[in-house]
């Protein structure tokens, strides 16, 4: 559905008010050729009314001809910045870099906001970014959960599909995700919606089955039969099942990156303005399924990188998996059950 300039700028204000954007501060606004026009072109009238200093950089793609796909989440590590010493001066020197390329699980962005400098990513359609704008409600539930998962020991998966997974906890903060920057160094992705952290290195344990109807992420797809995952130590060491679990093998063997198969960030779903079923509504390339990461009630995890969490592993190989109807424990105690965020903790819409 089309979005007016006025919508999308309204949403912009909103967006850069709860990231405490003040006048007289400096925003560059990251592009690359896949930023989308309307969003750049809103989100630099938003912050010149705001009274910011606003800067356009624009980076050429890489990565053609190592990638297997145009998703923007699908080959990380190496990015425009790489090696860019001007662009990532520029970027230090701002006080928020609105990302409209996608910088995630970049060593560059982690040097980028240990300046204190403040960066959004925001690279889904209009229309996504408009249901979704974020509100300090989203910052609420998402701190909520948070707080729960803070000085965890186990979190603990299940599902009547057969997943029983067990993810020790401690040597990684908590992550959360809530659609803007309200902190200096702080990084987030609008939209978004959700709690994270990672396992312990090498101490994840069990099986996860990716039931049908449960997304495989870069792949935009809906698993049609059960795809059965055995990780040992927190390593992937099967992949079990129909063509869904072959695609998936076959994609992540393409990478010949043992990386590829480490346990990487695990979480659950809390944005409410999210839907499983939208993905269905999108062709593959329109979108980085965002609401499948961010529906209410998913367990969310992935495969690879931990770079983002401080750990030292960057592969380029990043696959996320929403699961349906899972029910999360931390120390024994539920907080999603069967796909339900628990009573105590859900949120209205
Ligand atoms: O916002 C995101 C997007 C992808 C991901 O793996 C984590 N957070």
């Amino acid at each position: 559905m089309a979005v007016s300039d006025y919508d999308l700028i309204a949403a912009w204000k909103q967006v850069l008010t709860l990231s405490k954007l003040e006048p007289g501060q400096i925003v560059t606004v990251l592009t690359s050729s896949t930023t989308h026009p309307q969003t750049l072109s809103t989100a630099m009238t938003a912050v010149s009314m705001m009274g910011a200093m606003v800067n356009r950089l624009d980076l050429p793609p890489v990565n053609a001809e190592k990638a297997l796909s145009r998703d923007s989440l699908a080959y990380l590590g190496t990015t425009p910045l790489t090696g860019n010493r001007a662009a990532i001066a520029a970027l230090k020197e701002s006080d928020l870099v609105l990302d409209l390329m996608t910088l995630l699980f970049s060593p560059e962005q982690h040097e980028i906001l240990s300046t204190g400098t403040k960066i959004l990513l925001a690279v889904e359609p209009p229309e996504v970014l408009v249901r979704m704008v974020p509100s300090a409600d989203d910052r609420e539930r998402v701190s909520r959960a948070a707080r729960l998962l803070e000085g965890k020991k186990e979190m603990h998966i299940t599902s009547a599909a057969g997943t029983d997974l067990r993810c020790p906890l401690g040597e990684f903060p908590v992550i959360q995700e809530y659609g803007f920057v309200d902190q200096p160094g702080r990084w987030d992705h609008w939209p978004s919606g959700f709690v994270l952290t990672w396992p312990n290195e090498r101490q994840t344990n069990g099986t996860l089955v990716i039931d049908r109807g449960d997304i495989l992420l870069p792949m935009k797809s809906y698993a049609q039969e059960a795809i059965v995952v055995t990780v040992e130590n927190g390593f992937v060491t099967h992949i079990d099942g129909g063509l869904d679990a072959e695609l998936l093998s076959e994609y992540m063997a393409s990478f010949k990156d043992p990386e590829a198969y480490a346990m990487s960030h695990i979480g659950w779903g809390l944005q409410p303005r999210a839907q499983w079923s939208t993905l269905a509504m999108y062709d593959r390339e329109a979108t980085i399924g965002m609401d499948a990461r961010a529906f209410e009630g998913n367990f969310l995890f992935s495969f690879g990188p931990n770079n983002e969490a401080g750990g030292s592993r960057t592969t380029a190989c990043h696959i996320d998996i929403p699961l349906r109807r899972c029910t999360v424990s931390l120390d024994g105690e539920p907080v999603v059950k069967d796909g339900k965020v628990l009573d105590n903790f859900s949120y209205s819409k």
